[in-house]
């Protein structure tokens, strides 16, 4: 990178693997934030002012506001997600700044995490382990019946938005030999056949399914997709997956649909806020797990991330074509 001849100031949000930070530190001058917790907004706009680049994950919000903190010099964008939802992406155009993300390399590793979600609710892992810690299994096992879950075999599944996700997902659960896969979205997608997915309307696919996954984007017209109304329309038994955004989902509508047993489980990797209160009341609910926004951390998948992160900033501060541009 010999056209960098004084080394640009590149923010990092959060801590990030040594050996990937180091091919950034050859070039750069890098602070890394989140050493002694999780980085908040505040703390990201307080070390923001000067940055000629910064790299972030999706709890870092990129508005017109934050722009005018970080100041004119600012060039480069490069978020560790394949969600886009945090940065507005208009304002950073107008203002000439490149923007990039990971794209594809988190579709294998949220969709395991989908699938790990879905299995860990149909089958009760969670409250199944309790009883053993809490020695339920030698008192209460008394029926064939006692901590039976739902078969996925067999089983309706529901895909709201069959974007890379959804069909990576789609793909590796035509194994469990579900009866029918439906989606919904804006339109049919010839790549549905792939995994002989049948498109639905939103309303069908609730009422049908007996897993029901959200894996679409979230955007200013979905937000709250899934409220009181959308949970009344799904079947009793049904499970209930995001690993998209929490702004999907009314949290309210949905702990009053698992307290009052509308729906049969929530698997959620995505809440709001993001890191969600230890005191919420979704985690007082037995047929509720959540997972602190986890379904792209593999170990191979992070590594690919963050270093996909680091090439689009290298190639933006240096005037190339962004690897993964937005
Ligand atoms: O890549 C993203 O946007 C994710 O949220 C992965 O979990």
């Amino acid at each position: 990178m010999s056209n960098l001849n004084i080394k640009p100031k590149v923010l990092v949000s959060h801590q990030w693997p040594p050996e990937i930070l180091l091919r950034l530190k050859e070039h750069c001058q890098v602070k890394v934030l989140g050493s002694d917790s999780f980085t908040t907004q505040e703390e990201f706009l307080k070390a923001l002012p000067g940055a000629d680049a910064v790299i972030i994950i999706p709890s870092i919000t990129i508005d017109n506001k934050v722009l005018d903190i970080a100041g004119p010099q600012l060039k480069v964008i490069a978020t560790a997600s394949a969600g886009l939802g945090h940065i507005d992406l208009n304002e950073c155009r107008r203002r000439g700044i490149k923007v990039g993300y990971v794209a594809d390399t988190v579709t294998k590793a949220v969709a395991e995490m989908t699938i790990s979600l879905m299995l860990a609710m149909a089958r009760r892992l969670d409250e199944a382990m309790q009883s053993v810690k809490t020695g339920a299994w030698g008192t209460e096992w008394g029926s064939a019946l006692w901590m039976c879950g739902k078969q996925v075999s067999g089983s309706v599944i529901g895909i709201v938005g069959l974007g890379r996700i959804g069909l990576a997902t789609a793909k590796r659960l035509s194994a469990f030999e579900p009866s029918r896969i439906l989606y919904c979205g804006n339109s049919v997608k010839p790549e549905a056949a792939k995994v002989k997915a049948d498109f639905v309307s939103f309303n069908e696919l609730l009422e049908t399914s007996d897993f029901v996954i959200a894996t679409c984007s979230v955007h200013a017209r979905n937000q709250k997709l899934f409220n009181a109304e959308a949970f009344a329309r799904m079947k009793k038994d049904s499970v209930f997956i995001n690993v998209t955004r929490g702004a999907l989902v009314d949290q309210d509508a949905l702990y009053d649909a698992l307290s009052t047993h509308k729906i049969g489980a929530a698997g959620l990797d995505v809440t709001t806020p993001e890191p969600l209160p230890a005191d919420h009341k979704l985690l007082t609910l037995k047929n509720c797990l959540i997972t602190p926004h986890l379904a792209s951390g593999t170990i191979e998948t992070r590594m690919a991330m963050c270093s996909l992160a680091v090439d689009n900033i290298l190639a933006g501060l240096t005037d190339k074509p962004l690897p993964c541009p937005c």
